[in-house]
């Protein structure tokens, strides 16, 4: 499925920063490990020293004791310049230069690392086409000439101009509305599954971190570790009140967002026609079995319509009979999803395969079961393993 890895390990080791003229550290002797090809998101309140850790990488900040690898070399070993070369960065309000169009914003790092003029040229084209950005459109226009969602893309196309294994993000989707940023984060998660990036991002908004987070640290003052795991582990378990209080209200709703329909398990146990069925033989099958409501599929097995048994015998035809499936999920969609769905039909939510076809349904019940479930540990979701 995915590609291996582009990404390379970062370590911290015993990592302090401290600004002149201050009593305390920004950070505090921070030791954490980011693994290659894992998006980590750093949350904590605002002051804890997030940006400060982050930049410490890339050596906008110079740790002041403490050492930091990449790939195991020492940051400390390369030039300043180039090691900022090699490290994509993004920030928030994407922090384009103004006077610069977008193909040369986006070709600053390559013209730096001397690539021709074709190659950055070609490098623009394929990358502003990966973050859904029509070059013929926009290479020319300038940052005040896009919206915001458009400069975020932009300035993520910055940071992956040279193809660098790592890339630092410091709320880069922070000075965006909520349904861009949505659209953002689903564009950044489908990106990674090919790239494979040691991503490092930050940010103070929760549910940011569980969405994209492979792991989260979340950080108190000065950068101390409250907890370093997976959403999954996080929302499950917060290991203290610090965290449970940035886990906040909402923690059964959000950890619905981690599971997939095809974790948990759904029946398939409704009673199934197909279209072509008479409805007197319908009408049968029920009774027979003693139930209520029946599932048409078309003739390729996809769901269309619930029908009732007592609209069965004044019905000519199962085409028009009952009423038509609403909502309906798949095996990948979230329980969140599922949840919705079943709301939305009052009932069961019909699950479809990658072909639309039929495969059961989920209830109300498999929902309530799998939080009580997530409560006590007993559930894996495939996005928390690694
Ligand atoms: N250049 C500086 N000189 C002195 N103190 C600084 C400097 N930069 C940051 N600080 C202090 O270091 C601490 C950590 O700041 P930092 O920007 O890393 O926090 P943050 O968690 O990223 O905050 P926010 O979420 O508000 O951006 C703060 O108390 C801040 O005032």
């Amino acid at each position: 499925m995915a590609d291996k890895p582009s990404g390379v390990e970062i370590q911290l080791e015993n990592v302090t920063k401290r600004y002149p003229g201050s009593s305390e550290p920004a950070v505090a002797d921070v030791s954490m490990t980011i693994p290659a090809g894992k998006i980590v998101i750093l949350v904590g309140p605002s002051g804890c020293g997030k940006t400060t850790t982050m930049r410490m990488i890339n050596r906008l900040i110079e740790p002041s004791s403490g050492r930091i690898t990449i790939g195991g070399e020492d940051v400390q070993a390369f030039n300043a310049d180039e090691l900022r070369r090699n490290i994509g960065y993004a920030i928030q309000q994407a922090g384009l230069f103004p006077h610069f169009t977008v193909e040369q914003n986006i070709g600053v790092v390559p013209g730096l690392l001397k690539w021709s003029r074709k190659r950055i040229r070609e490098r623009v084209e394929e990358l502003m086409d990966l973050v859904g950005l029509d070059p013929a459109e926009f290479r020319d226009r300038y940052p005040r000439q896009l919206s915001g969602g458009q400069q975020q893309r932009v300035g993520v196309a910055r940071a992956l101009a040279a193809d660098p294994p790592v890339l630092l993000m410091d709320e880069p989707f922070g000075a965006v509305d909520p349904i861009t940023r949505g659209h953002l984060q689903d564009e950044l998660l489908r990106l990674q599954e090919s790239l494979r990036k040691t991503i490092v991002f930050v940010t103070h908004d929760f549910d940011e971190a569980v969405k994209l987070g492979d792991r989260i640290a979340v950080l108190g003052d000065k950068s101390s570790i409250q907890q370093y795991d997976t959403p999954e582990a996080i929302l499950a378990h917060p290991a203290n009140d610090m965290v449970a209080g940035f886990v906040g209200a909402g923690a059964s709703l959000k950890q619905l967002t981690l599971l997939r329909v095809r974790d948990v398990s759904y029946s398939d146990t409704t009673l199934t026609a197909t279209i072509g069925t008479s409805p007197a033989e319908l009408h049968k099958r029920l009774t027979e079995q003693g139930r209520t409501y029946a599932l048409v599929l078309d003739d390729r097995r996809r769901p269309k319509r619930w029908v009732h048994v007592r609209d069965l015998p004044a019905a000519s035809s199962l085409t028009t009979v009952g009423r038509p499936v609403g909502d309906s999920v798949s095996t990948q969609s979230t329980l969140q999803d599922a949840l919705e769905a079943i709301l939305a039909e009052g009932g069961n939510a019909v699950v479809t395969g990658s072909r639309g076809e039929y495969v059961g349904t989920v209830d109300i019940t498999t929902v309530t079961d799998t939080i009580q479930q997530l409560r006590t540990g007993h559930v894996d979701s495939e996005s928390g393993q690694s």
